[in-house]
């Protein structure tokens, strides 16, 4: 088992280099499964655990995958008869997997997946893609903890109204209508800049889809798809993090990569609380001086606040002066965080699908664990300023969806390591 050691108190400075989207790259991968000619050859990949079970999922597919992960780079060869079924030691690993679902349905006419189930911030539900599915004449039947989707034929294309603004949802019924007979439009669609890439990628393997990044997406489906090459969009919720890293040690750090205008909820927030943001012209620039103001957030579908920054948000507001209040709309238990930043010391108290925060907290070094990947990363950004050692484990979770987290924490000044937990024994036992 390995851990993150991190002793408080160092103020980061200079540049760091955010890494392809892992919500724009999975969603690509399994999408890539549509094209039976040509080989996609995706860039911009980055070498996170959720790319490499996304891997295993397509080649237990039967596509033929070329990882590199020094370049960057997954080759996907799809040419082949596909096989039908995502097995649960995947589905499980990664909710993710479920995206590969309407690409097999709209190559095979067919597909099984292991029911994801939930997940430690909520119980996620995939109502709406099969909703989606099923208006394009899927049947969809369950069994021994597997969802089936069939179509005799091609799928047709419908009109699908989405309850909630499903991102997932929004990602499988575009790439099962890319290959359907006639048109699909789908309403109150998602509108993530993660969408937009994925469309852009239908496209450029001779998809027809308009409208992505509105609430009203048009696809026109198309008889076959030819494989492309396709660069990955700069991950904003990575960026975002590198941002409240600047914030929460008073630091000046430009974010080499990362999106302005895919950030715009984030920067409104954290120039209300006092940071100061310079957007470039590839890469936003983040300084700060404490004290900083506490604010209230309330997370929403894109464009408002991503639940996916929550909790580092959360970090950041325990060194605010004031009252501000977080409030949780998209997942029904993503607070988990909570009572881990309670063990380094911070005055905040869940009520209902809000927390409220009461700051600035003296925060104390102490052993926490990561419940999930983003809470991984702000029981980190807390450690930054915590007075003393803080020590995070279950790194799992880190891993799968940041690249190198301490090594670029470290670069910008960081007192940080990460070490086996026998190593650290080893350590303390020379000491
Ligand atoms: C790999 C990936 O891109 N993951 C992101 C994606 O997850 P994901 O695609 O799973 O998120 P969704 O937008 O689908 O889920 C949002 C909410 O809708 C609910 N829901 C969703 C589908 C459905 O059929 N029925 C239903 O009730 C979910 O339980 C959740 O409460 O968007 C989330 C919301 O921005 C992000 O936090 C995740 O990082
Ligand atoms: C919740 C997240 O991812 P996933 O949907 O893959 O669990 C995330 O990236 O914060």
């Amino acid at each position: 088992m390995e851990k993150i050691i991190i002793n408080g108190g160092r103020t980061l400075q200079g540049n760091v280099r955010v890494e392809g989207a892992k919500n724009a790259v999975l969603p690509i991968l399994a999408a890539a499964l549509l094209a039976s000619e040509g080989v996609n050859v995706i860039r911009d990949v980055p070498n996170l655990s959720d790319v490499r079970t996304i891997n295993e999922v397509l080649k237990s597919l039967n596509a033929k995958i070329t990882h590199d992960p020094e370049k960057g780079e997954v080759i996907v060869d799809s040419r082949g008869r596909l096989a039908d079924e995502a097995q649960f030691e995947f589905v499980r690993k990664m909710r993710a997997s479920i995206l590969v679902m309407g690409p097999l349905l709209a190559r095979n006419g067919f597909a099984r997946i292991a029911l994801p189930g939930g997940c430690a911030i909520g119980s996620r539900p995939i109502d709406q893609h099969l909703k989606g599915f099923e208006a394009m004449g899927a049947e969809i039947s369950f069994g021994h903890g597997h969802v089936e989707a069939k179509v005799d034929g091609r799928l047709k294309g419908a009109k699908i109204y989405l309850d909630f603004p499903s991102v997932g949802a929004t990602e499988n019924i575009m790439t099962a209508a890319a290959l359907a007979e006639g048109t699909t439009i789908i309403e109150n669609a998602a509108k993530e800049p993660e969408i937009v890439d994925l469309a852009n990628f239908i496209n450029e393997m001779g998809g027809k889809v308009v409208g992505a990044g509105t609430d009203n997406i048009r696809i026109e489906g198309v008889q076959t798809m030819y494989a492309s090459i396709h660069h990955i969009i700069p991950d904003r919720i990575e960026a975002g993090t590198f941002m409240v890293a600047a914030a929460i040690t008073g630091g000046d750090v430009t974010i080499d990569n990362a999106v302005p205008e895919h950030s715009t909820a984030l920067i409104s927030k954290l120039t209300e609380m006092g940071v100061e943001i310079t957007p470039l012209d590839e890469g936003i620039r983040v300084t700060a001086k404490h004290p900083l103001k506490a604010v209230d957030l309330k997370t929403m579908p894109h464009p408002g606040f991503p639940t996916d920054m929550q909790s580092q948000m959360m970090a950041l507001m325990l060194t605010a002066t004031g009252i501000g209040v977080l409030t949780e709309t998209v997942f029904e238990n993503r607070f988990m965080h909570v009572e881990e930043f309670r063990r380094m010391n911070a005055d905040v108290k869940i009520e209902g699908r809000s927390v409220i925060v009461s700051g600035p907290s003296k925060i104390q070094g102490a052993e926490v664990a990561a419940t999930d990947l983003r809470a991984a990363a702000s029981l980190i950004l807390a450690g930054l300023v915590a007075e003393g050692v803080t020590r995070v484990t279950e790194l799992i979770h880190l891993d799968r969806g940041y690249v190198d987290f301490d090594k670029k924490l470290k670069a910008l000044g960081a007192d940080i390591t990460r070490v086996s937990t026998e190593q650290e024994v080893t350590e303390s036992q020379l000491v």
